[in-house]
């Protein structure tokens, strides 16, 4: 029998000999290729540590130790290991297996990830909590080197450092964020995995002590037999020593026995320490380590071949339009740059990136730095366009207030994945930055209901002077023809799609065509209903919103965000505050987490499908529209 089948918890590793577990990392890499090339998911960075994943269940008891797998993406031989092995065929679906540690789906997660650089600072106030309570375990973080390049990671490191708690940082470094790793903290971690870090210091000493002459000869001699203590001194992974850890590396994060000795080793030790291993991100499977960024997150494909199935509905996506039309705004404005915090394919950006490379800038997962370095940028007269999903501009809040809102700068942020994602559930979906951007001064907030509209709207930000936000959905756009020319939209200005007058829909991004379709279908009914595109999230078009509340008499509002504080709170206000009182239904994310799932389903579960929408609004216009002529006299 397969050892992988042998294993249904992690205490059954240890009824294999240690020498066979190499057989059974070659096991679980077939089976999460085979499954995830029917389910999709992160494939490159759980290949990337089989064996550091069974050597730390082989070590440490977890359901008394913690561990906290920093964006908890590379988790996959985690869940594997602790018993989910049978359910990951369902791994990202519709109350499936999450693809991110979920403390309510296992006693072994011990902290939810899915954004990054948290695993430190969760796991030192474990490691606090544990003192406090005068308990005995290790607490392990288990962060990426792309993950240390957030601010968070250091953050967490500095407390960590001072308190000197009992904790073990793992750093996973391959190299790779999704893209190559960036910054100069990438390059200091590949001198000390070159083991140039020493060589530099040593031939700089070396120089040092040759230009001194005859005083320094006797001195290299006696370096020369003091080799091993002197390399000791340049320990590579000095800049953690000064943070208070202990370092311990680079060690071999395939060699399963060496981890194992070295795990043993630390596992008690007292103080903070850093354990370095070196990984290759999409090991053992051809296609992910020669193309580790294609893979890192990748949808379901032949494992023979490596082809990725299609999944778009064969129209562009928003990110390709975005991609496209902001090379061609900046062909025309030399003062444009683009920022992303790490993920220039997911953006859009990789051929900006090609084409500008003066004018591009990957900051790493430093989503705060890229807000606040872009109102450097724009204070001086760049044209910053900030390229960073929806759910992690959230990293960023106050750096769009404090460093872009509050001194007016015109900075664009570009917030793709902006609605229900999908698969990856409560942790990525960009459903909060209509709400959280609202209450803000001097931004302007833009939704486009298609991609035509997405390249207006960035021709159009390309011309303020001020703040201003986009955002438009994750995947496939609708397929509507691209007008040659840009132009620039009035801001507040919204646009009628279809006139009527029993109800008026104001409707924002996602939700405008879908609105559109169900006003076409309510008039085989009978029923005329008004579309109005809002277009503009801030400032509202409030004459058009007031006249056709007014005509109508009945409001729908719909927007792919929550409906807290979202758009249709927006309009409430402003209804209100004119004193126009009348019936309003306001359709979108209700006050609840949303898990994982494709979007379809997920937008059925929250009945905003086309379908849903039709019936919602139709007994809603029905419920009113009798009483709305009565109360005119239209009827008796
Ligand atoms: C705050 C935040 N920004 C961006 C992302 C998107 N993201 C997910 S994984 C990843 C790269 C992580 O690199 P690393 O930590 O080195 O892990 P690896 O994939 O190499 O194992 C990024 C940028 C995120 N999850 N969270
Ligand atoms: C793990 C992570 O945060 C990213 O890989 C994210 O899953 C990317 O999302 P998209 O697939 O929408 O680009
Ligand atoms: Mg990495």
């Amino acid at each position: 029998m397969a050892y992988i089948e042998r294993i249904n918890s992690p205490y059954d590793l240890k009824k294999i000999d240690k020498k066979e577990l190499e057989t059974l990392a070659k096991e679980i890499r077939e089976f999460i290729i085979d499954s995830v090339s029917k389910t999709g998911g992160h494939l490159a960075s759980s290949l990337g540590v089989v064996e550091a994943t069974i050597a730390l269940h082989y070590v440490f008891d977890f359901k008394k130790d913690r561990i906290v797998w920093d964006v908890g993406h590379q988790a996959y031989v985690h869940k594997i290991l602790t018993g989910r092995k049978d359910r990951f065929h369902t791994l990202r679906k519709f109350n499936g297996l999450s693809g991110f540690p979920k403390i309510t789906e296992s006693e072994y997660d011990h902290f939810n990830t899915g954004h990054s650089s948290t695993s430190i600072s969760a796991a030192l106030g474990m490691a606090i909590a544990r003192d406090l309570n005068n308990e005995d375990y290790q607490v392990i973080a288990f962060i990426g080197d792309g993950s240390l390049t957030a601010g968070l990671a250091f953050e967490g490191m500095n407390q960590a450092g001072h308190l000197k708690k009992k904790m073990m940082v793992i750093l996973n470094d391959n190299d790779m964020s999704i893209a190559p790793n960036v910054g100069a903290l990438n390059g200091y971690l590949n001198q000390i995995l070159s083991g140039q870090f020493y060589k530099r210091m040593r031939d700089r000493i070396e120089h040092i002590l040759k230009s001194m002459g005859t005083i320094g000869t006797p001195m290299i001699k006696m370096a020369k037999g003091m080799e091993e203590t002197i390399k000791r001194l340049f320990v590579p992974g000095m800049l953690f020593e000064e943070l208070g850890f202990k370092y311990v590396g680079p060690v071999d994060g395939h060699d399963i026995e060496k981890l194992i000795e070295v795990f043993e080793k630390y596992k008690d030790y007292d103080d903070p320490v850093l354990i370095h291993i070196k990984t290759k991100k999409g090991k053992g499977y051809k296609f992910s380590e020669k193309m580790p960024e294609k893979w890192h997150g990748i949808s379901p494909f032949d494992r023979e071949t490596g082809e990725v199935y299609k999944s778009s509905k064969g129209t562009p996506s928003y990110t390709s339009v975005f991609g496209k039309t902001i090379i061609e705004l900046a062909e025309k404005n030399p003062d444009i740059v683009a920022i992303t915090a790490a993920m220039p394919s997911g953006t859009g950006l990789t051929e900006f990136a090609k084409k500008f490379p003066e004018r591009f800038f990957d900051v790493g997962i430093a989503e705060q730095h890229a807000v606040t370095m872009a109102g450097g940028l724009a204070i001086k007269g760049k044209k910053p366009f900030v390229a960073i999903y929806s759910t992690f501009l959230q990293r960023a809040y106050d750096q769009v207030i404090h460093d872009v809102c509050l001194m007016n700068l015109p900075v664009v942020f570009c917030m793709d994945r902006g609605g229900v994602v999908g698969a990856d559930g409560e942790t990525h979906h960009g459903l909060y930055d209509i709400a959280y951007l609202r209450p803000l001064p001097n931004i302007v907030m833009m939704a486009p209901a298609d991609e035509n509209e997405l390249r207006h709207m960035l021709y159009t930000a390309s011309k303020l002077s001020f703040p201003c936000s986009i955002r438009y959905p994750r995947g496939s756009a609708e397929g509507v023809n691209l007008d040659k020319e840009l132009k620039e939209i009035k801001i507040g200005k919204s646009r009628v799609l279809k006139d009527g007058d029993d109800a008026v829909i104001f409707a924002i991004g996602s939700m405008v065509w879908k609105a559109k379709r169900v006003a076409d279908k309510l008039e085989q009914d009978g029923i005329f209903v008004k579309v109005v595109d809002a277009r503009f999230i801030k400032p509202l078009d409030e004459s058009e919103i007031l006249k056709s509340a007014e005509e109508c008499g009945v409001v729908v509002t719909a927007e792919e965000g929550i409906l807290n504080g979202g758009f249709g709170s927006a309009v409430l206000e402003l209804l209100q505050d004119n004193n126009i009182l009348v019936p309003a239904l306001r359709l979108g994310i209700p006050d609840r987490i949303v898990h994982q799932g494709s979007p379809e389903e997920l937008l059925d579960e929250l009945k905003l499908t086309e379908t849903h929408l039709y019936y919602r609004i139709k007994d809603f216009v029905k419920q009113y529209r009798y009483a709305k002529k009565k109360n005119r006299g239209e009827i008796e």
